[in-house]
This record gives structure tokens, sequence and C-alpha cells, in this order.
């Protein structure tokens, strides 16, 4: 296999900025199919944004950004629709709808986006809710749920269209550590069993160290290390030793 084939997300010679104040500045790094990259740097150094960017909720100013052989900074609307299909995302907020029930959060983007029957429907709900462990809340409201097992729920949402990469912001925010660690756990086994490709921002260097492969470190909106905690730990950079260092 050669390397484009091997490579799930490339962001090449990216820049963002956002009115004069210029967030990322010529940015590339990989991913490999099947690998976890967690996004370290301190606040506001532009791992959110940089995780927008691999959707195309944001458009660069400069560079290009291929998830497979797409490059969606090129994209039409309905090419993209396409390429997001391969991809789930868990956001900060799990975003789930307040209205309606955990199940009916689940099956209303299958039902809107797909052509299965109600019963393939209530078969990849019940598949996903058991895989977070939420099998007996379906009926519950999102305000019913806790904030971990929100980030479950999340999750679930994010696991329906079975998606080969995952992008995830802040998994453990807000949780306790041995909440966290369960979060951990999933995403570990959602990288093991079914080889997902994950990008995860993260403060967390724990979820860090137990998820990722590698780091990819963003320092002043550059990219000041990339590899793994290992090869990391005596970087030159004294932010990206304070950032991977296990506290
Ligand atoms: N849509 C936007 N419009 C204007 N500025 C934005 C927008 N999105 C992000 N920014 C700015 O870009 C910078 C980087 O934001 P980003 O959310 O990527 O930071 P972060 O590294 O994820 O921070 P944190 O760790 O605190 O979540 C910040 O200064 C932020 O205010």
């Amino acid at each position: 296999m050669n390397e484009t084939q091997d490579t799930a997300i490339a962001l090449d010679h990216v820049s963002k900025s956002f009115g004069k104040k210029q967030v990322l500045r010529d940015v590339s790094f990989s991913v490999a199919r099947g690998e976890a990259i967690c996004v370290l740097g301190r606040s506001g150094t532009g791992k959110s944004v940089t995780l927008k960017l691999m959707i195309a909720l944001l458009k660069p100013d400069a560079g290009r950004i291929s998830i497979d052989e797409d490059d969606i900074t090129q994209l039409e609307r309905k090419e993209l629709s396409r390429v997001r299909r391969k991809m789930g995302f868990l956001f900060q907020s799990a975003a789930l709808f307040d209205s309606l029930t955990l199940h009916d959060n689940l099956a209303l983007p299958l039902r809107r986006l797909t052509d299965k029957s109600k019963q393939e429907i209530e078969v990849i709900i019940d598949h996903v809710l058991g895989q977070v462990g939420l099998a007996d809340d379906k009926g519950k409201m999102p305000v019913e749920l806790s904030g971990g097992m929100q980030k479950r729920a999340g999750l679930a949402r994010a696991l329906v269209f079975e998606p080969q990469i995952l992008l995830i912001d802040e998994p453990s925010s807000g949780l306790d550590r041995i909440t966290a660690s369960e979060i951990d756990d999933l995403l570990l086994e959602q990288k093991t069993k079914h080889h997902t490709t994950m990008v995860i921002v993260t403060h967390d260097v724990h979820c860090a160290r137990r998820v990722g492969d590698r780091f990819a470190v963003l320092d002043q909106g550059r990219l000041a290390a990339l590899g793994t905690p290992q090869e990391l730990e005596h970087h030159e950079n004294e932010t990206v030793r304070m950032l991977v260092g296990e506290s």
C-alpha cells in the first residue's frame, strides 16, 4: 500500500485567520488509516479550528485538506456530504436535541439520511447504545442523562453511520477521572475493534496517552511537534515537553 492509500486525513500547508487574527499558520500533518492522533496545545491555539477544518465547517485561507483522496476545500456541497458520511463528530457539548428521547436523537439522522427500514434502524440503535453502555436508557430525555452519559450518547450518535473517521473535541471535559477513563475505554475499543481513524482534541494527557498513537502539538497556531509521546518527551520546545509530560 502506498502512502496516499494509507492516509485518511492530510493537512497540507493549512493557514486560517479570523479577521486580522491568524489562528493557524502553515500547518501540515497527516493521519494514517486506523491511527489515533491527539491534538494538544494551550487554550486558544487553534485545536478546535483544526477539527472544524477537517469536516469543512470552516474553510482554510490557504492549503489543502484531504479526506482519503478528496480535497475537501474544493468540493461542492453534495460531494462534501458524501465525504462527511464517512465521518463522525463528537463536539464539546454532545449537542442532543432536548425535546427528543435518546432513541429519537439517534433515529433522526438515520431516518433523514438513509433509506433504512424502521427495523434496521432499531437494530443499529440497540447496537450503538449497547456499545456505549446506554442500552437501558433509550427512552430517557437528554436532561435526564448525566454529563458522562451525555458524552456516551453523543458518541453513540457519532457511531450510527459506522464512521471510518471520528473527530472528537474534548472527550473528557467536565467529567470526573473515572468517568473520563470510561470514555477513553470506549474510544480505545472503537480504535482496536473497528480500526477507526481518530483525531482527538484534548487537554487530558492521561486520555491522550491511553488512546493516542501520536500527538500533534500546536503552539501559537503552528505545528510545534508531531510524534509518539515517547518521542516528544524530550522535545527541544519546553511547551511541548510540558504538554505531553505526565503530571
Ligand atoms: N468562528 C470564529 N470566528 C472568529 N474567531 C474564531 C472562530 N473560531 C475560533 N476563533 C478564534 O480562533 C482561536 C482558536 O480557537 P480554538 O477554538 O481553535 O482554540 P482551542 O485551541 O481549541 O482552545 P481551547 O483549548 O480553549 O478549546 C481563538 O482565538 C478563537 O477565538
